[in-house]
């Protein structure tokens, strides 16, 4: 077999987000989320379920701070609930928000883990919903002005920021596919929402500037790779139009001030331009300090006319699939990570969620989720390849401590490293847990 040798610069963690752990939904003055309305809109949450409960972080904190730390994990990357905090999104605080977060982070600090803080994890109050959400232009200073109230609050204590987790996700897939929350399907009202997301980004890293805050800050786009069947050029194009939905419509405006003009033009074919203000790309293309970067899975993929928004459609490979039928494709991983590098430069990067859903139930105590290592392995190895050929990835987040609130497939998916059972809300390590403790404790394994 052979041995994968990880940097021993190379940071690990362990990723969750507020309303897919926390619950406690109706306790000290959190407002309503779209999540909440979505969740509990008949039909659009497998189940029915929702973030009423979830894991009960909020209340269990510490025995999941206890998780990380015998993880042996450098940094815990959570999101904040911006409802908790401002729970009509604008106007009064709600001090009992801040405390939480104050509880959370004292304790990673005690226990020597780095907090790296995501600000915008999909839980947009419905209060700034109502007022249209992020196709409001008002939305956005709602955001910096939040972001403000947390960088000043956590300054000293938290020096890594993540300003939007997977635009693509809020944009696209919440108001053009329509399977998220708020749950549109709109293809000019989603190009809106992802230029207004990018237009609050820059912004928000603008006033962490001029505020002379501490710390790095960056934010975490999702990715996908599609390896073109054949060389054909209409196989390439249409690999590449599916590769840009997702890099570089949010890569391109941040590292270059421009949108891909080979993507506005596919969009104006669809009737779809962007409405730019003055002065917004400029705001968009401030520098930041680091980028996430999302990898689940990719595919082979061909032209084939009227497929899916690009003309595009996967090949069945054959791949082995995790439990939520996407494909497994570590190669994806390393070509996703150069492209990236080739095309947008030498910014540090962090693997803000990486990982694999696996559905195995408790056993005599114990979790056998060999599927997830074996993801896990050969994603790494990737990685490892991706490092080696100069891309300068500083860190690596599994995604996800605990099995949680998989958004639209409910409780119905797991992602966690540690098992929950949802009636009980006990925690049972996986063997995957221990094998990824071995990881971070060695900085090699065997694949
Ligand atoms: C074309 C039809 O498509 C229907 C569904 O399409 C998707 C695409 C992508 C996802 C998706 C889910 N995740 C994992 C999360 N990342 C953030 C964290 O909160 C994890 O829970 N990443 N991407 C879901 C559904």
């Amino acid at each position: 077999m052979a041995i994968i040798q990880l940097p021993k610069d190379l940071k690990f963690g362990v990723a969750t987000a507020a309303y897919q752990i926390e619950g406690a939904a109706n306790e000290d003055g959190r407002g309503e989320s779209i999540w909440d309305t979505f969740a509990k809109t008949p039909g659009k949450v497998v189940n029915g379920d929702n973030g009423d409960i979830a894991c009960d972080s909020y209340h269990r904190y510490k025995e999941d701070v206890q998780l990380i730390k015998e993880l042996g994990s450098d940094m815990y990357r959570f999101s904040v609930s911006w409802p908790r905090i401002l729970p009509n999104g604008t106007g009064e605080v709600n001090q009992k928000g801040l405390d939480y977060y104050h509880r959370l982070v004292d304790e990673l600090l005690e226990q020597g883990i780095e907090p790296v803080c995501t600000l915008y994890h999909w839980d947009l109050p419905q209060a700034l919903q109502d007022k249209g959400g992020w196709d409001n232009r008002e939305t956005i200073d709602a955001f910096t002005n939040y972001a403000e109230i947390m960088f000043k609050e956590f300054e000293g204590k938290i020096n890594k920021w993540i300003t939007i987790n997977e635009p693509w996700c809020v944009s696209f897939l919440s108001n053009y596919v329509g399977a998220h929350a708020p749950g549109n399907q709109d293809l000019q009202l989603a190009a809106n929402i992802s230029h207004h997301l990018l237009v609050a980004h820059g912004q928000t890293v603008k006033r962490f500037r001029d505020l002379g805050i501490d710390g790095e800050i960056g934010y975490a786009p999702n990715t996908t790779w599609k390896e073109p069947f054949s060389n054909q050029q209409k196989d390439i194009d249409a690999c590449q139009r599916e590769v840009g939905y997702l890099i570089d419509w949010f890569f391109e405006p941040v590292f270059h001030g421009q949108y891909p003009s080979y993507l506005v033009d596919w969009y104006k074919q669809k009737g779809v331009t962007l409405k730019i203000e003055d002065g917004d790309m400029e705001v968009i293309q401030q520098r930041i300090d680091f980028v996430g970067i999302n990898y689940y899975n990719g595919n082979v993929a061909r032209y084939k006319k009227g497929s899916g928004l690009f003309d595009c459609e996967d090949m069945d490979m054959d791949y082995k699939r995790t439990d939520i039928n996407w494909p497994i494709y570590p190669e994806g991983f390393y070509k996703v990570l150069t492209y990236i590098h080739k095309k947008y430069g030498d910014t540090p990067i962090y693997i803000t969620e990486n990982g694999a859903c696996f559905n195995d139930e408790v056993k005599d105590n114990q979790v056998n989720d060999t599927g997830r290592i074996n993801y896990l392995k050969t994603h790494l190895a990737a990685l490892q390849q991706s490092i080696d050929s100069g891309v300068p990835v500083k860190g690596y987040f599994c995604w996800s401590l605990l099995d949680n609130f998989e958004w639209a497939e409910g409780y119905t998916m797991r992602f966690g490293l540690v098992h929950m059972n949802y009636r009980t809300l006990e925690r049972t390590k996986k063997e995957s847990y221990y094998w990824y403790q071995q990881v971070i404790r060695n900085g090699w394994y065997d694949l």
